[in-house]
């Protein structure tokens, strides 16, 4: 779907653009504006909007804004013309509204068609849509076709690929500030993670399309893992609000992971998930049981603090049942305000294993873990501190080491997901 609006000005309608911009800049910052250069010099100064400029008209800013229509990237032009004066470049006028009809695209050339282009547009849902190229194991060029396929329709997508050298945070944040009536990540859990990051605490709805490795997200809320439904889950509209936690003030909608799971997501590289995908964790974990260095915690609730032997302490906002280690409770709720802690005091690799299939088995049944080697709490902020310091890993990223202070942000996040799954607690009523 096209994502620009072209404004146009002949000197005796300047005035008339420039209050006309200032009236409409709430709708036209939800665009990418663009305009010929005096027109657009004026408008960025007396309406304080961000404007591509091109050429002045005269010197073929109306043959360049001609191109974009041509391309496709017009939504809609805005073009005052002065019926009184001549134009010397009137070809180049005549070109532009040519261009228009021939492309059908949405053309007012007096203020009252102007204002009436515009209170359509303020109908179209805009959204951002935050692309990963490098995630998981598909082709990066034929998901992005074919979800622009699916959404655009009814949507007025902004593509930001994610980018190494760029802040995503930041990048969220500048969707925010355009006013954007959704956010959808697609990619992995790293992705999304960082997403609903910049969305905590606002009420503009998180889409996920999930294109990672292990998907944790999109398969605790109950999302598809496939393109065509996923999208098609974005297009229903409907949301729930979910709790998102903040671990050392980083956001965080899965789970944190202290020991056991931090050297397993380390082992778990990007080359060893892009030649076995999912049993890549799988293949790590198992080479990791044999590997456990128990270490001591000192774990802060309410002011109280326990000492505990621990290989493995995961604390989890939302997690699926594949996410073993957090399973305490045999299902870990999304939307209750807390945060469920699961803590295995294994000290050898035998026990651990047993531990493991005890939470393996909670997961599958749904119901608590009762292994005398696993401790399972629920709680609205934790503390650990360990000794030696141990790695941590955040929604599926190494994300420093201990001490870290994790707090839940009680139905801090709006996501677009179906009505019921499992770990919501409306199920359990
Ligand atoms: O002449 C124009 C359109 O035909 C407008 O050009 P400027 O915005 O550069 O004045």
């Amino acid at each position: 779907m096209p994502t620009s609006v072209a404004l146009i000005a002949h000197d005796g309608k300047k005035d008339d653009m420039v209050a006309f911009a200032q009236r409409f800049k709430a709708i036209l910052s939800r665009y990418h504006v663009i305009a010929t250069g005096t027109t657009g010099q004026r408008i960025q100064a007396e309406a304080a909007l961000t404007v591509e400029r091109m050429q002045s008209g005269p010197l073929g800013g109306d043959a360049q804004i001609s191109a974009r229509v041509v391309e496709g990237s017009v939504a809609a032009v805005v073009f005052l013309i002065d019926p009184l004066y001549a134009q010397p470049h009137e070809p180049d006028i005549q070109a532009l509204l040519r261009i228009c009809e021939v492309h059908n695209v949405p053309l007012a050339t007096n203020l009252a068609t102007a204002e009436a282009v515009l209170t359509q547009l303020n109908k179209a849902r805009v959204g951002h849509l935050i692309f990963n190229p490098v995630a998981g194991q598909g082709n990066p060029d034929n998901d992005l076709a074919l979800i622009s396929r699916l959404l655009e329709p009814q949507i007025q997508l902004n593509v930001i690929y994610t980018d190494p050298d760029r802040d995503l945070t930041q990048q969220v944040q500048m969707a925010l500030e355009q006013g954007t009536d959704l956010i959808i990540a697609a990619g992995g859990d790293g992705t999304v993670s960082v997403v609903a990051g910049g969305l905590a605490e606002t009420t503009t709805p998180l889409g996920v399309i999930p294109r990672g490795t292990a998907n944790a997200f999109a398969v605790a809320l109950g999302i598809p893992t496939n393109l065509q439904d996923a999208c098609a889950t974005i297009l229903a509209g409907s949301t729930r609000l979910i709790d998102v936690a903040r671990c050392n003030g980083k956001a965080m909608v899965l789970l944190a992971g202290i020991g056991f799971e931090a050297n397993m997501v380390e082992r778990a590289n990007r080359d060893l998930k892009a030649r076995l995908g999912p049993l890549a964790y799988i293949l790590a974990g198992m080479q990791q049981v044999g590997g456990v260095e128990p270490f001591q915690a000192s774990v802060e609730m309410d002011n109280k603090s326990t000492e505990v032997t621990t290989g493995a302490i995961t604390v989890a906002n939302a997690a699926p049942p594949t996410s073993v280690l957090a399973q305490g409770f045999g299902q870990v709720m999304f939307d209750d305000g807390l945060l469920d802690v699961t803590i295995s005091t294994s000290k050898s690799p035998l026990q651990s294993i047993n531990a493991l299939t005890s939470l393996f088995t909670s997961a599958l049944v749904n119901t608590p873990s009762d292994h005398d080697e696993i401790t399972r709490l629920r709680t609205r902020r934790i503390r650990i501190d360990t000794d030696p310091p141990q790695k941590v890993v955040v929604d599926g990223d190494i994300f420093g080491m201990t001490p870290v202070d994790i707090e839940c942000i009680s139905q801090g996040l709006t996501v677009l997901a179906p009505l019921s799954t499992i770990g919501d607690s409306l199920a359990d009523d």
